[in-house]
């Protein structure tokens, strides 16, 4: 058996419960096989792929707090700091009721990567809670956020390990997990990222990760000759990623169809009202039932269905494998030119292979979204040099961020024979800097 089959298979063994972190794992390992391959004695040796699939930390820990009725309530908080060889832990921190650690995780796993990719020196990590945000006050969140935070402090720093936000983590819960991170500690330091633009956030961090996925898919389109301008998009969710992504979408001239949320999809033939969207969900944290409202032209299905509409390009922004092999059918027979993912691992294995077959152009989630967590790295570096940038130089470093990803990872695919598979690209470029690191620095 191979090197890379051996290590899978121990991996599959001893996580035989944690579906995402295996599929993650999977799907790096079956890509970056010829760069093992021509290196695997001395790979093997130094168990490099066994270390590379096993956090050099888990934390998990209680979270206690009292809900708006002086019920007790409980739940449990994760860190895993995954890999440090070039820097810090970095990444998000999720509420959501389906967290559980394989999540945490596979999330943890592909950052390392993604991280790597963004050419800036941070490490991999996650984190998060089962927690369920939704309908709870503003105060239940905070004392959430406080207890979270209670046992946090301990394991993280501006140069050890730096949060930022995930599904249901946004400005606001950044705030109170700050709040609380600089009463017990003392220390004004850049210890989260997407923090407020009053006490050390960065400009641009909001918009990051959908305007970078957009800057990604204009790049990805123009190395193969093809203008995004005036072609189609199909968008699902609509939080921090989705929104950002439709604003960028119709400043480069693409008209956004769609968007959904755990409950059910919008489908706009006008293109989606982005104010009346950023209305339903920033100010007033609602459903998209309410879209309607706005627009009566527009229709709304319970559910899930953006992808049965014709569009030329996809964005998945929502969640993990929102993307099946059965959408991808769909998207493929109506035509779609390009899929780049701006949710974390949102197309299943089968879907991501079946756009590879049919020649669609598909933009893996660690480099397409990679704009969000470089940004962090930028708010890192200002907070550093106790300044702050502005929006256009933040904005522009950015852009140069995402459309250096899609040249290292189509000369690393080019390089190992696998022209015009970015997935693979990706994860060979971001492999090979963590690989190297981690080798120059021991057995650690
Ligand atoms: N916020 C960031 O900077 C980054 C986020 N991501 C990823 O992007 C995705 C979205 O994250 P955010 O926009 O930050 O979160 P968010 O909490 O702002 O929004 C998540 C959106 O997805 C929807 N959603 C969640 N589960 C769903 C489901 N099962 N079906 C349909 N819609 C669903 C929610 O209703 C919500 O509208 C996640 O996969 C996250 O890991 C990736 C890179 C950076
Ligand atoms: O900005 C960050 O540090 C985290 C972003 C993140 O969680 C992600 O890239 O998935």
């Amino acid at each position: 058996m191979s090197y890379v089959d051996d290590v899978y298979k121990k991996v599959a063994e001893k996580n035989a419960a944690q579906p995402e972190f295996l599929q993650a794992v999977k799907e790096f390992l079956d890509t970056v096989r010829p760069v093992i391959e021509k290196n695997e004695e001395k790979y093997k040796k130094l168990a490099l792929l066994e270390r590379l699939t096993i956090p050099e930390r888990i934390i998990t820990f209680r979270v206690p707090w009292v809900d708006d009725n002086g019920q007790v309530q409980v739940n449990t908080g994760y860190r895993v700091q995954f890999n440090s060889a070039i820097g810090p832990y970095k990444g998000g921190l999720r509420l959501h009721p389906s967290v559980y650690l394989g999540i945490i995780k596979f999330l943890g796993f592909e950052q390392i990567f993604k991280n790597s990719l963004t050419g800036l020196p941070i490490g991999g990590g996650k984190g998060g809670s089962d927690f369920d945000p939704k309908g709870k006050s503003d105060n239940e969140i905070m004392r959430f956020c406080q207890s979270f935070m209670s046992e946090l402090y301990r394991h993280i720093g501006a140069d050890t390990d730096v949060p930022a936000g995930d599904i249901g983590v946004g400005a606001r819960e950044i705030g109170f997990l700050y709040g609380q991170y600089k009463k017990i500690t003392g220390l004004y330091e850049g210890v989260l990222t997407g923090k407020g633009l009053t006490y050390g956030g960065s400009l641009a961090r909001t918009q990051a990760t959908g305007y970078g996925l957009l800057y990604f898919t204009e790049e990805l389109l123009k190395i193969n000759n093809k203008d995004i301008k005036g072609m189609t998009a199909v968008v699902s969710g609509a939080g921090n990623v989705a929104i950002y992504a439709i604003e960028k979408a119709y400043e480069l001239g693409v008209k956004v169809l769609t968007c959904s949320d755990s409950t059910g999809w919008v489908y706009d033939p006008d293109g989606i009202d982005l104010e009346a969207l950023k209305e339903i969900k920033e100010v007033k944290r609602a459903r998209l039932t309410e879209y309607k409202n706005y627009r009566p032209n527009s229709e709304y299905h319970e559910g899930r269905g953006v992808w049965t509409v014709k569009a030329d390009l996809a964005l998945p922004c929502a969640t993990q494998n929102e993307l099946d092999l059965e959408d991808a059918k769909t998207l493929v027979a109506n035509g779609v030119v390009a899929v780049c993912e701006g949710a974390n691992m949102p197309s299943t294995l089968e879907a991501t292979e079946y756009f590879k077959e049919k020649g669609v152009y598909f933009g893996p989630a660690k480099a397409a979204n990679a704009g969000g967590v470089a940004t962090s790295a930028l708010e890192m570096s200002q907070n550093s040099e106790r300044l702050s940038w502005t929006f256009e130089e933040v904005d522009s470093k950015l852009k140069g961020i995402m459309v250096n990803i899609v040249h290292n990872i189509d000369a690393a695919a080019k390089e190992y024979g696998k022209d015009g598979d970015y997935a693979a690209g990706a994860n060979i470029a971001g492999f090979l800097k963590v690989a190297d690191a981690m080798i120059a620095q021991g057995v650690v």
